[in-house]
């Protein structure tokens, strides 16, 4: 279950059965021609079997007649005419409707998509991904019936309905009256199992997304898994998962058979009893076996297009429930947005970075200050070093600085703009990030360098990847730069990837960079190609780097030491290691083993 980023969620709408289905509707005005042809479709479908019930009575009351032997072919003629029409008509409706509802399930999916890449991190540390994913396809496949198959049905059913309801009150309005009666008798299960099957259909969705999040969970970490020997616990686990989601759809299934079961013996039922009324008045005189024939026919039309209604309503009132999850995740709003009017950044850029004062606890940890009064500037081209033991807030900063958050007191300025005036994105286009865990996508190593300035030529991209050091292992791979990594880029070494990250950030040549230095020792020779990489991309750059290595922090004109969101020293690393213990200890424990 998706929880908002604020603590009061709020609580579900109760009863407005249909109202999370609704709102997807508007997404049909964009198809008008095919809306109104299905339409068309249906209405011509449901006027052809309508027609059937009438040649009927005529045929019996007229064509088994010895006059009538020459009237029985036309009869029989029109009747084909009119099946044919009405295949025609019930394939095209098909198409349509179906096209319709495939379309409004792609067009919610690339909404939802798009909405989703806008939420803050704030949101993806209340949920988890794996059931985000759940939503953005199970839940949209169970709206897809609705606006499909569901809408096809309902509507032919619907016309069909009334249809053979008013050629039933014309052919004997009498039988008719005693239909009616029998009406509250099916409406009423229809409303009470309706809303049974929506809110459990809305925990069958729930309880399927959170047994998807379970799996891609340890399925991402399968190594983890294996290494722990892990499995049987997983796989129980997964088990559970899965048995609670089967039973909350078995129980949304149970309640979907009742419902069909009820409207088909009640309404099938009425239909048994008003025929038996309708046959004591054949043998009376009152009424020709043709008639009653026809109302008959029109009545079983009438009670099956309920029945099928009333599966039908089951279907929407369970894609009704997924609406819900869907909705509500489209109505998170980002933590994160732009102003309504964002103060522009000066051009050309400069690359100046300064907290002033600055306050931060993360959403989750309100207790817990992450950083407390922090105030630096950091010039053009200026690099600058962070240091302090773990957990001393030197990610956070980093985290400011591209507006991921905003601080509760204090102000992060780029270029001289507040980033809470400015747009995120243009904030952000003026950084380049090395993370310390490079993240790799699924794709060619061209690909993942690529990634860091799409429109980026060919000529730059192999430039980039020259500077960064990477032709070095590229062209040793099979397909050269044209060689799948593999997800998350497995196939790669540790080095490989960091390389890659300095290729991205070499190519997307924003005037601020943002090194998050690898902790992860390797061999004497990545190493050096490593700093040669980094050299290059430092160059004419304002850097701020968390600096896990002597060479840096040497190199760094600046060295701004952290320790429980404070800053408590600022200098270089020669008068640094002598004057602050906190520093000197540090150096000793995360420098001393490296050589410069
Ligand atoms: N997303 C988050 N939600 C809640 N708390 C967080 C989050 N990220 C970090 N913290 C907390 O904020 C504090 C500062 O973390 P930060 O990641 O900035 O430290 P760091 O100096 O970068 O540490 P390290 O060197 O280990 O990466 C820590 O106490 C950490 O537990």
């Amino acid at each position: 279950m998706a929880r908002s980023t604020e603590d009061t969620a709020p609580a579900r709408p109760a009863g407005k059965s249909l109202k999370p289905l609704r709102r997807f509707l508007p997404l049909l005005t964009a198809y008008r021609l095919p809306v109104a042809l299905a339409f068309l479709a249906l209405v011509v479908a449901a006027l052809a079997t309508l027609i059937v019930p009438l040649a009927v009575r005529r045929v019996i009351d007229h064509g088994f007649s010895a006059e009538g032997s020459l009237l029985i072919n036309q009869y029989f003629a029109v009747m084909l005419a009119v099946v044919a029409v009405l295949a025609l008509a019930s394939a095209a409706r098909f198409y349509l409707v179906t096209w319709l509802g495939e379309r409004i399930v792609a067009d919610t999916r690339d909404l939802l998509f798009k909405h989703l890449l806008d939420l803050s991190p704030a949101f993806y540390e209340a949920n988890r991904s794996g059931e985000i994913v759940s939503r953005l396809t199970a839940d949209t496949t169970q709206i897809k019936s609705a606006f499909s198959t569901s809408a096809s049905i309902a509507l032919r059913n619907l016309v069909m309905l009334i249809g053979a309801a008013v050629m039933m009150v014309v052919t004997s309005p009498q039988l008719s009256g005693l239909v009616l009666l029998a009406i509250p008798l099916i409406v009423l299960p229809l409303i009470f199992f309706g809303r049974r099957v929506r809110a459990l259909s809305r925990e069958a969705q729930d309880t399927l997304a959170h047994s998807a999040a379970y799996a891609q969970e340890r399925l991402l970490a399968v190594t983890a898994v294996q290494s722990f020997v892990q499995e049987l616990t997983a796989i129980k686990a997964f088990k559970d998962a899965t048995a609670v989601a089967f039973d909350a759809s078995a129980r949304r299934t149970r309640a979907r058979a009742f419902l069909t079961g009820a409207i088909i013996f009640l309404s099938l039922g009425s239909v048994t009893a008003v025929l038996w009324y309708g046959a004591r008045e054949v043998i009376t005189g009152a009424m020709t076996a043709g008639s009653l024939s026809q109302f008959v026919l029109y009545a079983v039309l009438a009670a099956s297009a309920l029945g099928e209604l009333s599966q039908v309503w089951g279907e929407v009132q369970a894609a009704s429930g997924a609406a819900e999850r869907i909705a509500e995740l489209l109505d998170e709003k980002p933590a994160i947005a732009a102003p309504l009017s964002p103060v522009p950044l000066p051009s050309p850029a400069k690359g100046e970075v300064v907290f002033d004062r600055v306050s931060f606890h993360y959403p989750t940890r309100p207790d817990g200050p992450a950083l407390e009064d922090v105030s630096f500037a950091v010039a053009k081209g200026e690099t600058v070093a962070l240091v302090g033991p773990s957990g001393a807030g030197k990610s956070t900063i980093f985290a400011l600085l591209q507006r991921f958050y905003d601080p509760q007191t204090g102000r992060v300025l780029v270029d001289g703009v507040d980033v809470r005036q400015a747009d995120p994105r243009a904030v952000r286009s003026r950084i380049a990030v090395v993370p310390q865990e490079t993240v790799i996508f699924s794709g060619s190593v061209l690909d993942n360098i690529r990634f860091g300035r799409p429109e980026a030529s060919l000529a730059e991209i192999k430039a980039a990847a020259r500077a960064a050091r990477i032709d070095e292992f590229a062209e040793r791979l099979p397909k050269g730069y044209d060689t799948e990594v593999g997800e998350r880029g497995i196939t790669l070494s540790g080095g490989q990837r960091q390389r890659i990250a300095i290729g991205r950030a070499i190519l997307r040549d924003a005037p601020i960079l943002l090194l998050d230095e690898a902790t992860s020792a390797l061999d004497a020779e990545s190493e050096a190609l490593i700093q040669e990489a980094i050299t290059e991309l430092t160059q004419h750059r304002t850097t701020l780097v968390i600096a896990h290595r002597l060479a840096t922090v040497r190199n760094a004109g600046r060295i701004l030491v952290l320790d429980e969101g404070r800053i408590v020293a600022e200098g270089q690393h020669g008068e640094l290691a002598q004057t602050n213990p906190l520093y000197s200890r540090l150096a000793k424990l995360q420098f001393s083993a490296q050589s410069a």
